[in-house]
């Protein structure tokens, strides 16, 4: 069995509706398929997703829901009047949106998750009576019955282990099973939950590996996977294979085409991924396989950048013979209740890079204030605007002199680097660099390792 996730990008309308049926049909194989909600179909469209939290923001401030119920219904209605499904269809998923509004929940995080998604639930809905009526034997795979269990965070939330018995049972099923990515069920309360967002990534691969899928085909508007963000630099080089923990480092760094927290299930169950592309699907995408007997390529697979980032520098003398520098820091971000990302150290100076959305002012500030009183550094500082690099490549193990290779087009053009973090990760080098220079070392990095075919520099 394969399991098939479609993108919203994949979903935005009939047409492309159309496609996915074909690239479903086109392989008896595509039994499992897990689908975003409506995403967008024109530059400067708007997400069904995003529609449905601006529709929970009105509904919490008390002001007028009706055109936005009526655009997130309409997304529908073009799709399913397209197919000409039972007018039934249309009449429940009307009902559930505007119901949504009638609801009560525990808290506004729970009202958020719950009318997110339904932009996902609605979909598979929709997609499941347009393939009945197309005449395949089609289960709608709700979530609830399914037992797609899920803890943690309410936005934020991650599988629990019952979910893969739950979906094991489903494995010889001869019906086309239709999911709806990025939604899950709180195990403690029953109430809904959604992954992070571009989370239907990861529904598509707890999916694969509960049915212990041969492949998992991720769908979306791209032919492959390129060497850089397309939104960087036009027509980069595709990817044609890489490994599970490339792709980790990658998308947790900015490659947004796929998900990061996505690849865990798939890589507990050794199923190899294929990113292909909805409009294009008899290119070959990308593969991401396992590392064992894998064959890098090049030097370098791919750069990405990754803003939203602050750092805060710590000098003291002798700081690699403190006994307890280290935990009584960590205590400190403990009692605010801040995670870091990550903290390269040296004998006298420790780093720590911190996701903005950890942050307030006032816990910068109370952090700090505790840093400075509990261990006295003879230097702090606080760089906001930070971003990573990431320059990632299984190829990088088997090649000397890595750093300065990566280094140099950044100093040949003055561009301050304020970290460099190699080592932890045999396959990987992490920069910090202001947000300012991010993009353009990326692209000087690109052209230095891509542009001319100098994939093995040196
Ligand atoms: N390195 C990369 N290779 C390919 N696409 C990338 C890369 N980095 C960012 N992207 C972006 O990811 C997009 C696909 O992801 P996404 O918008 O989440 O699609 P979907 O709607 O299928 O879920 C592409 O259109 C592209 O703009
Ligand atoms: N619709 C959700 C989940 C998702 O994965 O969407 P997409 O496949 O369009 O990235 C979101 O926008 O976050």
């Amino acid at each position: 069995m394969k399991v098939v996730k479609f993108g919203g990008s994949s979903l935005a309308d009939a047409t492309q509706f159309e496609k996915i049926i074909h690239i479903i049909q086109q392989d008896p194989e595509r039994r499992a398929i897990v689908v975003s909600a409506p995403g967008t179909r024109f530059k400067g469209d708007i997400k069904v997703t995003d529609l449905l939290i601006q529709y929970a923001n009105a509904v919490r401030n008390h002001e007028s829901l009706e055109d936005v119920q009526t655009e997130i219904i309409d997304r529908y209605r073009n799709i399913a009047n397209h197919f000409a499904v039972p007018d039934a269809v249309m009449e429940h998923i009307s009902a559930v949106i505007t119901g949504l509004a009638s609801q009560s929940f525990a808290d506004q995080d729970h009202q958020l998750a719950a009318f997110k998604a339904h932009g996902e639930y609605l979909n598979a809905y929709l997609l499941s009576q347009i393939l009945t009526k197309l005449g395949l034997p089609t289960k709608f795979m709700d979530p609830r019955t399914v037992g797609f269990d899920v803890a943690g965070p309410v936005n934020d939330a991650h599988v629990t282990p019952k979910t893969y018995n739950h979906l094991a049972a489903y494995q010889t099923s001869t019906d086309y099973l239709v999911f709806p990515g990025f939604f899950g069920i709180n195990e403690a309360d029953g109430t809904i939950a959604t992954f992070s967002r571009g989370g239907s990534d990861i529904t598509g691969s707890i999916v694969a590996k509960g049915l212990h899928a041969e492949v998992y085909e991720n769908f979306t508007d791209v032919d492959a996977i390129y060497s850089v963000d397309p939104h960087i630099v036009p027509n980069p080089k595709s990817i044609s294979k890489m490994t599970y923990r490339e792709m980790r480092e990658l998308s947790y760094a900015g490659f947004s085409v796929f998900h990061d927290e996505a690849l865990l299930p798939a890589i507990e169950a050794q199923v190899p991924i294929n990113v292909k592309n909805t409009n294009h699907p008899d290119l070959p995408g990308t593969l991401i396989v396992p590392e064992q007997g894998f064959k890098p390529a090049g030097f370098i697979t791919g750069v990405a950048s990754s803003k939203g980032f602050s750092a805060l520098y710590l000098h003291r003398y002798l700081l690699n013979k403190e006994v307890g520098f280290t935990l009584k820091l960590l205590q400190i971000l403990y009692k605010y209740g801040i995670s870091y990302e990550h903290m390269p150290s040296g004998i006298d100076d420790l780093t720590i890079i911190f996701d903005n959305r950890e942050l307030t002012p006032e816990t910068v500030q109370a952090m700090c204030d505790d840093i400075r009183t509990e261990l006295h550094p003879d230097q702090l500082e606080w760089i906001d605007h930070y971003a990573i690099i990431m320059i990632v490549g299984e190829g990088m193990q088997l090649s000397p002199n890595t750093i300065e290779k990566i280094i140099r087009p950044l100093t040949d053009h003055d561009i301050n680097i304020h970290m460099i973090n190699e080592g932890a990760s045999k396959i990987s080098i992490m920069l910090g660099t202001d947000e300012a220079d991010a993009e353009q070392s990326v692209k000087l990095i690109y052209q230095h390792f891509f542009d001319n075919n100098r994939i093995f520099t040196d």
